[in-house]
């Protein structure tokens, strides 16, 4: 079977060749680091062999928590935020119809919707109204298990499925997914007596997609998590390889430090398939937390192509020339659909007629990247056969581990996220939370001012 596969000629007009090649022992030291723990952020390595480590009985035990759900649910609500939500979101979007909530209700199908990653009071009373005649179930998913967002959405959702359904049957439709021991998720799981999955204490929340974090709803939302894995262990298996040019995760670190080197800090990852569009978000939270610190990293942004085009194509062409692009490529679309021919020809479209639709995405991908690289763009390319759960666990392992290598050789600790504490410290202040007295009298004052 093929794999998912990095092109990276069309950086090589705007970097030199020597000094890309004199990354390979850089690189090399930097997989060797990740391999015996001896870098920055060794306790978070947990994510490194997780695919090969994860067992038959692991999945069963989630494929069938998942069947519970999907037996007693019509809609399931996973609660998480950041790494507790963007993985799952990501390969269920991906992987699922378009249309399907608006398609009629299969039994043993349930809707999969997401809360607990906003503060937003209309978006929590309209979930609230909507699952009022609901037969609905909760992941709640937290590794800290003290996650405001998450836990106030939880609070709710628990209430209410409680009421409406029942202590019982609510025991049997909660499930957790948090720290084996500590949080208020792991002390409320042990006391209701929720089913519970682990997250374990080596996995950061931003590499956690393989855990049960991602993998229990995307069980539930009837994806091959089988797959998924399966795509992921072979991806361990490519990027292991100790020979940069042969290894995608290590070209890509070093082609993308390269390009920061020559004045590139922003990298915008792009897809012309909008099934791919949380998969960015994912991305953005994989290396927006990892490598932005000590006041360096590439800042990572995405677009959806070509809808934005007609929106951001402007600045990608002609804007401040700091920017590169990483595109996402599916090759082979799942579904086909011909242009059909009209007799009037009123929309003059005629030229596209017999033509499949993908073959009119594919000219404006390649018509983009010709004119992005022509603007001074510098292009990489991802391409991906067909977008299936073995691919997007290719694609997922790929990033992971290009993003420990690339961490490493920005010399930063690409496995902590000090920088998120200092909002919630603030907000903690201003709501008067127990223990933050101080530093409340201290903002109150500030804000005096
Ligand atoms: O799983 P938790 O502990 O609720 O954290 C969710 C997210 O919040 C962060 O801790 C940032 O606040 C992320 O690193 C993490 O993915």
């Amino acid at each position: 079977m093929e794999n998912i596969k990095l092109n990276i000629e069309k950086t090589l007009e705007f970097i030199s060749k020597d000094k890309l090649a004199a990354y390979a022992p850089k690189v090399k030291a930097c997989m060797e680091t990740l391999e015996k723990g001896t870098g920055l952020g060794n306790d978070f390595l947990g994510w490194l062999h997780l695919p090969s480590s994860i067992t038959q009985e692991h999945l069963a035990d989630l494929k069938a928590t998942a069947q519970v759900l999907r037996e007693n649910c019509d809609v399931v609500i996973v609660a998480g935020i950041g790494g507790s939500y963007l993985g799952a979101r990501a390969v269920i979007e991906a992987m699922s119809n378009s249309f399907l909530w608006l398609q009629e209700k299969k039994a043993g199908q349930p809707t999969i919707i997401f809360a607990g990653h906003n503060i937003g009071e209309d978006y929590l009373y309209e979930l609230t109204s909507f699952l009022k005649d609901k037969k609905f179930g909760v992941i709640n998913i937290s590794k800290s298990g003290t996650t405001t967002e998450t836990a106030l959405a939880f609070r709710l959702l628990k209430k209410q499925c409680e009421e409406q359904r029942g202590k019982e049957m609510a025991r049997k439709v909660i499930v957790a997914v948090t720290d084996a021991k500590k949080g208020a998720a792991r002390v409320t799981a042990d006391k209701e007596g929720y089913k519970s999955f682990i997250i374990p204490d080596n996995v950061g929340g931003r590499f956690s997609v393989l855990t049960p974090v991602g993998l229990l709803p995307i069980a539930v939302a009837g994806i091959d998590i089988d797959q998924l894995v399966a795509g992921a262990c072979k991806m361990e298996e490519v990027c292991a390889n100790p020979n940069m040019e042969e290894n995608p995760a290590a070209l890509y670190a070093a082609t993308r430090n390269e390009l920061y080197q020559n004045g590139k800090k922003i990298e915008i990852l792009v897809n012309f398939q909008p099934k791919l569009h949380y998969f960015m978000e994912w991305w953005k939270q994989l290396y927006g937390e990892s490598e932005g610190k000590d006041h360096k990293g590439i800042y990572p942004s995405s677009v959806d192509f070509s809808t934005d085009l007609h929106s951001m194509g402007q600045w990608i062409q002609e804007g401040e020339r700091t920017i590169f692009e990483t595109v996402v490529s599916v090759e082979t679309p799942n579904h086909e659909l011909h242009v059909p021919s009209d007799e009037e020809n009123l929309d003059g479209l005629n030229f596209l007629a017999g033509k499949r639709v993908d073959e009119v995405n594919k000219m404006a991908e390649l018509g983009t990247q010709l004119a992005h690289v022509d603007g001074g763009v510098p292009n990489m390319r991802v391409s991906v056969p067909v977008l299936n759960e073995y691919y997007l666990g290719q694609l997922i392992y790929f990033f992971e581990k290009a993003c420990g290598i690339s961490g490493y050789l920005l010399e930063i600790n690409p496995f902590n996220q000090p920088g998120v504490e200092a909002y919630k410290k603030n907000m903690f202040a201003l709501l008067n939370k127990p223990g933050y007295e101080e530093a409340s009298k201290a903002i109150r004052e500030r804000l005096k001012k």
